[in-house]
């Protein structure tokens, strides 16, 4: 694979990253809380959470994060069995598919461990309510034999902090999110955040970055360290193909327009997202699936990756009857709204 992956900045979570970037973002990843930037409050809830946790020689309580993809979920995990001092064990929703399979993990967890589990709520029901009663009571039921004969037997298990990451907190059953002890609630970030992120990355990577350059990329990274990340990435690519490696200004615009990432940090994505609904069906609305339809993606990206973004931008919106294009969006793509569209200024918004 190339080193310049258009696609990976199509796709801001993109399963298929090349091993290369992978390495790298985990190279990028803060291993502490006090390097954590750019989510004051939640640093500042889980540090005392962790504390007082140590300070009592006791696990630490379930923690769920919620927030959209690449804001730092599987970092915090890190972080927590890092600040725990303890070992941690990765694991996600769909890859639990049995409650035999979360048996498994949870019984082959050491005392005090963290057990970090990704995208929670796509996890089977079985497998749910058996996590009820491992969290509660560190117990397990296994129950063996089928049918009218079937007994429960209970296992116990080792005391564990479980950290469940969701991009969907809505769609987490209310028993499960209860047993959490400390939910926190990633949001996008500052540009400033993002533009201290880059410092510190572009300086882990050796990378000469201009102050202005990092302002510019931190701008168009929708608010998301991973693409932050990513952007650089791509941008040194330029730099070191097209000039002599130091990233400045002008090179860094150069490089985001080839990439098609936009003055409002707007992907190929989002871009299409917000023309299918602003082209296709007059500013809408529309529904998710035939808006996913419309672009050639799974209605979950465009749900949990595209539209974050662009109903936080107020570029979109969601509404009862589907997604509408707000005026601001006619305007970002330099169209002009037909009479009575959403947006025209004789519709909802006038
Ligand atoms: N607060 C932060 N400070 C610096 N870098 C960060 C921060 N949060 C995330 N990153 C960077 O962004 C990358 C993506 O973060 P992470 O994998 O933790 O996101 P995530 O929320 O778990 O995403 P997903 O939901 O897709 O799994 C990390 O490799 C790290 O380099």
């Amino acid at each position: 694979m190339s080193a310049v992956e258009p696609d990976d900045v199509r796709r801001p979570v993109d399963p298929e990253a090349d091993e290369a970037d992978r390495a790298v973002e985990s190279v990028l990843r803060p291993a502490t809380l006090a390097e954590f930037q750019g989510q004051p409050r939640v640093s500042d809830q889980l540090g005392l959470v962790l504390a007082a946790a140590r300070q009592r020689d006791a696990v630490a309580d379930h923690v769920l994060l919620s927030g959209p993809p690449g804001l730092g979920k599987t970092t915090l995990a890190m972080i927590i069995a890092q600040e725990m001092s303890a070992p941690l064990r990765i694991s996600s929703g769909p890859a639990i598919q049995h409650a035999g399979d979360l048996a498994a993990i949870l019984s082959g967890l050491g005392e005090g461990e963290v057990l970090f589990l990704d995208e929670i709520h796509r996890m089977s029901r079985p497998a749910e309510e058996m996590l009820y009663l491992a969290m509660e009571d560190f117990r397990v039921d296994v129950v063996v034999g089928k049918g009218p004969g079937a007994t429960a037997i209970p296992l116990d298990i080792p005391r564990f902090t479980l950290v469940g990451a969701t991009t969907r907190a809505g769609m987490l059953p209310g028993p499960l999110r209860d047993r959490f002890g400390f939910t926190a609630q990633l949001d996008f970030y500052a540009h400033s955040s993002l533009h201290a992120i880059l410092l510190r990355s572009a300086q882990t990577l050796g990378v000469e970055l201009a102050d202005d350059a990092a302002a510019e990329i931190a701008r168009r990274s929708r608010g998301t360290p991973r693409i932050t990340n990513r952007l650089l990435r791509r941008v040194r690519d330029f730099a070191q193909v097209r000039s002599d490696g130091r990233i400045t200004l002008p090179l860094a615009q150069d490089a985001l327009e080839l990439f098609e990432v936009d003055d409002r940090g707007l992907d190929r994505l989002d871009r299409g997202v917000l023309e299918a609904v602003c082209r296709r069906f007059s500013g809408g609305p529309v529904g998710l699936s035939t808006l996913a339809i419309a672009v050639g993606e799974e209605p979950e990206t465009v749900e949990e990756v595209a539209e974050p973004f662009l109903v936080r931008q107020g570029l979109l919106m969601r509404t009862p009857r589907g997604r509408v294009a707000t005026p601001a969006a006619w305007t970002h793509l330099g169209l002009t709204a037909p009479r009575g569209a959403p947006g025209s200024g004789e519709d909802l918004f006038s």
